[in-house]
């Protein structure tokens, strides 16, 4: 048998089927309309637009600095846009931010619980302070907390809690007043995959109940598996959006993320660094 050829050897990467996008005539529960942030000489978001359909799981992708925090921190109401505005069903954000926040349920990404309250406190705290009773406080605090499997954690402070068992416990306290969009960002930056994979289907439930969720990650394969449609992010700008499909042309969207990237950068130079101290 003759030795395989170096191209007929290399593996086929097969695309994962894309999860099906939400129809157009959806409601457009999130409208970003041309969105600039600076910070000094630097603009981190260059005129952003994004349109995020009810029921959709959208991702945003973009390198280190791409400014997709500084983006979902002015959908969220964290942090004022410099232009442009946020509709959050059917809401102007900046016009009215209590309505809008009450629709909105927010994962930041530098998280500042009150960490001196332990997992059960906190997630009281939070329901209550969406305006819930407490009866529905007490009933979806233990359906939450058996959800993200915190049962152990429960009466512990969240001081003490590992840094995913932080994420889960700020996800619960985001979800406790069932919002209709949920804005994550890194959800699932530090947590071991048997926690991913049930936060997913946390999500996903979410999602199939009518609840939308827009995440940034830099997990491609994760935005593969659950995202519907995405929007890669570099330099402040969107370079492509839509469903998954649209965005990854055919390649997976590791490969297509990197290309709009601008590729792969040489290891070169460096050498100093095979040449050992001792
Ligand atoms: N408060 C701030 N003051 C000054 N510059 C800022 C501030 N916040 C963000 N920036 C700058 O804005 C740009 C976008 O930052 P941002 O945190 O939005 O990026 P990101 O896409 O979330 O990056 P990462 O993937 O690394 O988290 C960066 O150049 C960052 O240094």
């Amino acid at each position: 048998m003759p030795a395989p050829t170096k191209k007929a050897s290399r593996k086929k990467r097969t695309l994962r089927v894309a999860r099906k996008a939400p129809p157009e005539s959806a409601d457009r529960v999130l409208v970003v309309d041309a969105l600039v942030k600076r910070f000094g000489e630097k603009t981190a978001v260059d005129h952003i637009s994004l349109q995020v359909r009810a029921g959709s799981f959208f991702g945003v992708v973009g390198p280190n600095g791409a400014g997709k925090t500084t983006t979902l921190s002015m959908v969220t109401g964290l942090l004022r846009p410099d232009e442009g505005t946020v509709r959050i069903h059917d809401i102007d954000a900046w016009a009215d931010p209590e309505a809008a926040k009450r629709a909105t349920g927010v994962l930041p990404d530098r998280l500042r619980l009150f960490d001196r309250l332990t997992g059960g406190q906190l997630l009281h705290y939070s329901g209550t302070l969406r305006g819930l009773d407490a009866r529905t406080v007490r009933e979806r605090s233990a359906d939450l907390i058996a959800a993200f499997g915190l049962e152990d954690a429960v009466d512990r402070l969240v001081a003490d809690y590992s840094a995913g068992m932080t994420k889960k416990i700020a996800l619960a306290c985001a979800m406790i007043h069932s919002p209709r969009l949920l804005v994550l960002d890194e959800p699932f930056e530090s947590v071991d995959p048997v926690s991913a994979a049930n936060l997913t289907e946390i999500l996903e439930r979410y999602v199939a109940g009518g609840g939308t969720v827009v995440l940034s990650s830099h997990g491609m394969d994760l935005i593969e598996r659950v995202c519907d449609s995405v929007a890669v992010v570099v330099g402040g700008k969107v370079l492509a959006a839509g469903t998954l499909d649209e965005v990854r042309q055919g390649e997976t969207l590791e490969d297509r993320f990197v290309a709009l990237a601008g590729g792969r950068k040489a290891a070169e130079g460096m050498e100093w660094l095979h040449s050992f101290s001792d």
